[in-house]
């Protein structure tokens, strides 16, 4: 099925399936250019590493995302590791702060031009100001991802993992070549489940997102294939 291909694919489809055939005959169906893909605690739990090369066989950019939050020596062996794997971008939480960002950053030197992209999670898409108020931060989403994505810069590292709401802020304050990874997008008419911080794809394209990830909204239609194209196809106009 021709899912609209594109020569630099912005939608990043999180694979979180328990069951390994229900997300390869999804992949059967889609081409490397028309998405990127994701796999994140989930798959990666069921099916390791050996998953992960499956994916990045078959040609497709993957985003490994761990979440690596750890002391640094730990998180800077762990993001080397997913380098091993060959994926395209690996992600640790800002919140470990600078020497562990740092620490990852360095770790990916001997990789050179093959280096995935190593970004930062600020705060979960999940989160609203309440929950940051019972875990002890009494500033708004907006106010502490500003700063955790400023912390990630400053530490070298490539861009943030942030909602949609917050791109167009963050496209300002640190440059347009900072990416900004957004989950949290629903097209119009999808159920939020348990996302906070939400936003459509085309939406969030025009806030400055540079990639957007999409999982449920894809993953649980009747034809994932078809809606990856329906949502390439708006990503046009
Ligand atoms: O802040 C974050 C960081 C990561 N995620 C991951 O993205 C997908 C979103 O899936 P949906 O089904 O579209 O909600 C999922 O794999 C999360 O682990 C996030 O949602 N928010």
């Amino acid at each position: 099925m021709n899912t609209n291909l594109v020569a630099d694919p912005k939608v990043v489809v999180a694979l979180d399936y328990a069951d390994q055939k229900a997300a390869l005959n999804f992949i059967d169906q889609i081409d490397p250019s028309s998405c990127r893909l994701k796999i994140g605690k989930e798959m990666f739990t069921h099916f390791g590493p050996a998953f992960a090369k499956q994916i990045v066989d078959r040609k497709f950019d993957l985003f490994l995302d761990l979440k690596f939050h750890d002391i640094p020596n730990t998180v800077a062996k762990a993001v080397a590791a997913s380098a091993d794997l060959g994926v395209w971008m690996v992600n640790v939480h800002a919140s470990g702060g600078r020497r562990m960002m740092e620490a990852a950053k360095a770790s990916l030197d001997s990789y050179g031009k093959d280096a995935p992209l190593l970004i930062a999670v600020t705060v979960l898409t999940s989160m609203e100001a309440q929950d940051l108020a019972e875990v002890g931060i009494n500033v708004s989403p907006q106010e502490h991802v500003k700063r955790l994505a400023k912390l990630t810069q400053d530490s070298g590292l490539d861009g943030v993992v942030c909602s949609a709401q917050e791109a167009s802020m963050l496209s300002q304050s640190l440059g347009k070549e900072f990416k900004l990874v957004t989950p949290g997008i629903r097209p119009v008419g999808s159920d939020a489940g348990d996302q906070r911080r939400i936003m459509t794809p085309a939406e969030a394209i025009q806030a400055g997102s540079h990639y957007l990830v999409i999982g449920r909204p894809i993953t649980q239609a009747v034809n994932p294939a078809q809606v990856l194209a329906e949502i390439n196809q708006s990503l046009m106009v």
